[in-house]
């Protein structure tokens, strides 16, 4: 059977570095939420890559489906959640969808660590923070005694905690916020990860204390080599720290491209909103601007531009073909946006005839849309070697 990703491989273009196998790549993800009512398309069908060293940014409005997707890669979604069958997540190669629990603990454990917004949902209250940190040591790398105390020491102060072999000794309420999520980050470098998931680490920190955790996981990155996925809502977060973007709203990712090309010509509509909710942009303005309306919940098949009610630039096309992810324009082959007004440099007759091409070649429904359970989707799950 072929490779289920190799589909989404040739319909969309993202983030490739020549000859280099990304650390974790994410192809054609599908995260549904069934209730009695209706199936919720939390992330529905995404590509995300990330490379050894470099920073990748999600971004988008609450409910746009950042921490879904996270916590699918970290196989942490609960019931009533289900990731679809066609889904792929590689790490270093290997599939992970459809790991075990005691698979999924391993990984965990060792090649993909994940700081949450609250620090105190990693710690646990009982324990000390030296204890802990131990413990991950010990569970993760059989480090134990002495050397387990002495390598805790060394973590703390990686994550400058001053004093740190006194504060070994302290409980998670004895620390500051800030000092919490830098505790956090020491146990998730026990783990010694390839990989570092942050989801709004920072978004309950004042803002000194914010910079200095960005600064912290930019020190780790460059003396680790970690690849660091950093989901935020906050478009200055992401100039602040990433290589890479990509632009998510309603379960889908509307727009990639690397940092400093998103910030100088952003495309889709949507990202050009979130640009403009940035504080200090309109100095002029008394209020800070935001986009008009609410994120809709995904809970039909995208058969349209599920950001067309809130839209500035929508017309007629937009309610009746789904975008697809295609190149901003000829030159530009790392700048891909899902919006029907590209790529610009066709008309926008030939480019809604393009995005209706790709979409019938890659928009699948949900085998429960197609009546019985014809397999139309699963039958790529079963690849796994
Ligand atoms: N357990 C669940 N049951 C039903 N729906 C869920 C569940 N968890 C998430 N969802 C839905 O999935 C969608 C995406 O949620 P998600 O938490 O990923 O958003 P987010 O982008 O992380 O937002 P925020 O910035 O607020 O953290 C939302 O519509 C949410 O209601
Ligand atoms: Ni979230």
């Amino acid at each position: 059977m072929s490779d289920p990703s190799s589909g989404a491989d040739r319909r969309r273009t993202p983030d490739r570095r020549e000859g280099e196998e990304p650390v974790l790549s994410v192809r054609n993800l599908r995260t549904v939420f069934r209730t009695d009512r209706e199936t919720i398309r939390a992330v529905d069908g995404i590509d995300l890559d990330l490379y050894e060293g470099e920073t990748v940014g999600l971004v988008g409005e609450s409910g746009s489906g950042k921490s879904v997707t996270a916590r699918s890669i970290m196989g942490l979604v609960e019931e009533p959640g289900e990731i679809l069958p066609g889904s792929s997540i590689k790490f270093k190669g290997e599939e992970i969808t459809g790991y075990s629990v005691k698979e999924y603990q391993d990984l965990r454990g060792s090649g993909i660590g994940m700081v949450f917004q609250d620090p105190l949902s990693s710690l646990n209250p009982v324990f000390t923070v030296g204890n802990q940190i131990k413990e991950a040591l010990k569970v993760n790398r059989g480090i134990t005694g002495e050397a387990a105390r002495e390598e805790a020491i060394e973590l703390l102060e990686a994550v400058q905690i001053p004093d740190a072999s006194r504060r070994l000794k302290e409980y998670p309420h004895e620390f500051s916020g800030g000092m919490r999520q830098r505790a956090v980050i020491a146990m998730m470098l026990a783990c010694d990860p390839e990989v570092l998931i942050c989801d709004e680490p920072t978004t309950a920190l004042d803002v000194t204390i914010q910079a200095q955790i960005l600064d912290l996981l930019e020190d780790l990155q460059a003396e680790r080599g970690l690849s660091i996925l950093f989901i935020t809502h906050d478009m200055g977060v992401i100039a602040d720290i990433t290589d890479r973007v990509n632009v998510m709203y309603a379960g889908e990712i509307v727009e990639k491209a690397p940092t400093e090309e998103l910030f100088a010509n952003p495309r889709h509509p949507y990202t050009n909103g979130l640009l403009d909710a940035i504080p200090g942009q309109h100095a002029d303005e008394e209020r800070l601007r935001t986009i008009e309306g609410d994120v809709p919940t995904p809970n039909e098949a995208a058969t349209y531009c599920r950001f067309a009610p809130r839209c500035p630039k929508e017309f007629e096309d937009c309610t009746a073909v789904h975008p697809q992810l295609v190149e901003v324009n000829d030159d530009e082959t790392d700048h891909i946006a899902a919006c029907l007004l590209y790529p610009e440099d066709r008309s926008t007759g030939e480019a809604v005839a393009h995005h209706e091409r790709v979409a019938d070649r890659s928009d699948r429904p949900l085998s429960s849309e197609s009546g019985e359970d014809t397999g139309d989707v699963a039958t790529d799950g079963g690849d796994r070697q």
